[in-house]
């Protein structure tokens, strides 16, 4: 049978789909090297940079203008670099950073992209064949990795938490359990914009240790933890459950015990939210993000990301009603109101 012929244009479009991966490269450098940091003070030119970071020049200028292709820094006259709105979401510490997320993918993460054949032929996890644990074991193994992922999830967080507040009133809750809550940030919002709630962020130990420190003062009154882990037992008796970047982390099955768990936590009455992101049902060949999401999981865990018909299997397997699917103007997520009746 004769082969199709490749159009040129497609082998170029191969080609630039590769440039995302070399420059990934340059996005992992300039997190390592703190250049966003570097940059606040205002524009800075390539040998201050090389001399800050320990780099050679012209080597870091080369990683420096691919990033200013992208939009990721402003290259100016002279070799001098600015900061931009694109290259801000790499400072450190600061709320919605990507630049350790950034970290995760591209060190832990990263040797599972090129073993997707081994998922896909025998059914297990690239994560687990290379670092031979699951993830979780893993960063339970090298906290300082863990504790980087946890304020990648923090930081990542920034993509959505406005959007959660805007087109959903948590008022009117008393008690509010967020399961998997990690460093907390979720939380400390929804008590800010809700000043009659109070809320405990449920999660594993190791993690926990970090999020009891981060516990604003303001909110010390009203926000608490607890340790556990949502296959045994989830603290019980609160008006409002959420777990956000939970299930998509886990299979159908390890799903319907999280869920089951959560029904038998929860007076008849209280709601759940799932904050996920949802890939729509009628999306074919549509680009949608939670489509890349899920090779995440496919490298990484064994869960996925899911239609929403997917998650109403899993929520009436578990015994809850789905009652209605918030969307809170972002691809990233969208909330999944459940209810135990
Ligand atoms: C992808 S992170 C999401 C964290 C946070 N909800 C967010 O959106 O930023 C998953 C969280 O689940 C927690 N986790 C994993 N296994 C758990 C278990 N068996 N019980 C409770 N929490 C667990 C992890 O420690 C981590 O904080």
């Amino acid at each position: 049978m004769e082969k199709q012929p490749i159009k040129p244009e497609f082998t170029f479009k191969m080609f630039e789909i590769l440039g995302g991966l070399w420059l990934t490269g340059c996005v992992k450098t300039a997190a390592e090297l703190n250049i966003a940091d570097l940059l606040t003070s205002g524009p800075q030119t390539i040998s201050f940079l090389a001399e800050e970071t320990q780099s050679h020049e012209a080597q870091l200028y080369r990683v420096m203008r691919a990033l200013c292709g992208a939009g990721i820094f402003e290259e100016l006259e002279n070799k001098t670099f600015a900061l931009n709105d694109f290259g801000a979401a790499l400072q450190t510490d600061v709320p919605g950073t990507a630049k350790n997320f950034v970290l995760t993918i591209m060190n832990e993460h990263f040797p599972c992209y090129g073993e997707l054949t081994y998922a896909v032929q025998t059914g297990k996890v690239p994560f687990e064949h290379i670092h031979g644990k699951d993830l979780w074991g893993f960063y339970k193994e090298f906290p300082e990795t863990g504790e980087n992922f946890g304020k990648g999830m923090t930081g990542m967080s920034g993509m959505e938490l406005k959007g959660i507040i805007e087109n959903y009133d948590f008022k009117p809750y008393k008690k509010i359990v967020d399961i998997g809550g990690g460093n907390g940030v979720m939380i400390h919002t929804i008590l800010k914009n809700a000043p009659q709630s109070s809320g405990i962020i449920f999660d594993e130990a190791n993690v926990i240790e970090k999020t009891i420190k981060m516990i604003p003062e303001n909110l010390s009154e009203r926000c608490s933890v607890a340790i556990g882990s949502f296959f045994n037992e989830i603290p019980q008796g609160a008006d409002l459950y959420t777990m956000k970047w939970i299930l998509h982390d886990w299979n159908d099955d390890k799903c319907v015990q999280i869920l089951k768990n959560c029904y038998d936590a929860m007076p008849k009455g209280a709601k759940l939210l799932i904050i996920d992101a949802v890939i729509p049902d009628d999306s074919l060949n549509k680009p949608h993000i939670a489509k890349l999401l899920d090779i995440v999981m496919l490298a990484c865990l064994t869960g996925k990301e899911r239609t929403l018909n997917e998650f109403k299997l899993i929520i009436e397997k578990a015994g809850l009603q789905f009652t209605q699917i918030i969307h809170i103007g972002t691809d990233a997520k969208s909330i999944i109101e459940c209810e135990k009746i």
